[in-house]
């Protein structure tokens, strides 16, 4: 779980990372179904990853929802020097598939908190009319509730802590 902050929204995310092997793609394909955004993930450094994901593509066609939104990641960009897979393949892929495209690394932290971001905003687009309903016409119960929130206490859910001991 976490929560990232979007367009003035404060959003909590449930992020699952599934298994990769073969072995586990019954059980995979399980979480595709209540999906509403969906990361595909290569490995720059891993033509055969790239391959890969034509089939990933094709199983989250089929096993998830049809509004799902999706993202083109090649992952581990900082290991340039085994690079296999040009970055303009990877561009080139997610035009194919109507998608952005994002080269990242988890361990430099390049783009990952702004692939999240993007992710969440086309969910969050995608959903746009449920999303003004929550929000709800201006008016003075909103007051209210702001005053209530502003009692919770330090550490509650959305809170940012500043001490953890
Ligand atoms: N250099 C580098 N290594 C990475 C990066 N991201 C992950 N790794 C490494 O790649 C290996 C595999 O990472 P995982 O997170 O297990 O990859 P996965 O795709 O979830 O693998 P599966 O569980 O098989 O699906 C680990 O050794 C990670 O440390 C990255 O951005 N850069």
């Amino acid at each position: 779980m976490k929560t990232i902050e979007v367009d003035g929204i404060k959003v909590r995310i449930q992020i699952w990372d599934t298994a990769g092997q073969e072995r586990y793609q019954t059980i995979t394909k399980q979480y595709y179904r209540r999906a509403q955004g969906i990361f595909l993930v290569y490995d720059i450094s891993s033509e055969r990853s790239y391959q890969h994901i034509v089939k990933w593509a094709s199983d989250v066609d089929e096993y998830a929802p049809d509004g799902v939104q999706k993202i083109l990641i090649g992952n581990k960009a900082d290991e340039e020097h085994k690079r296999q897979v040009p970055k303009e393949q990877g561009l080139q892929l997610a035009r194919e598939y109507g998608m952005d495209f994002y080269e990242t690394s988890a361990c430099s932290n390049l783009n990952i908190k702004e692939s999240f971001t993007r992710l969440t905003e086309l969910v969050l687009q995608a959903h746009r009319k449920e999303l003004d309903e929550l929000r709800g016409p201006p008016r003075a119960p909103t007051l209210a509730r702001l005053e209530e929130d502003e009692q919770q206490p330090l550490g509650s859910e959305d809170t940012p802590k500043t001490c953890w001991c």
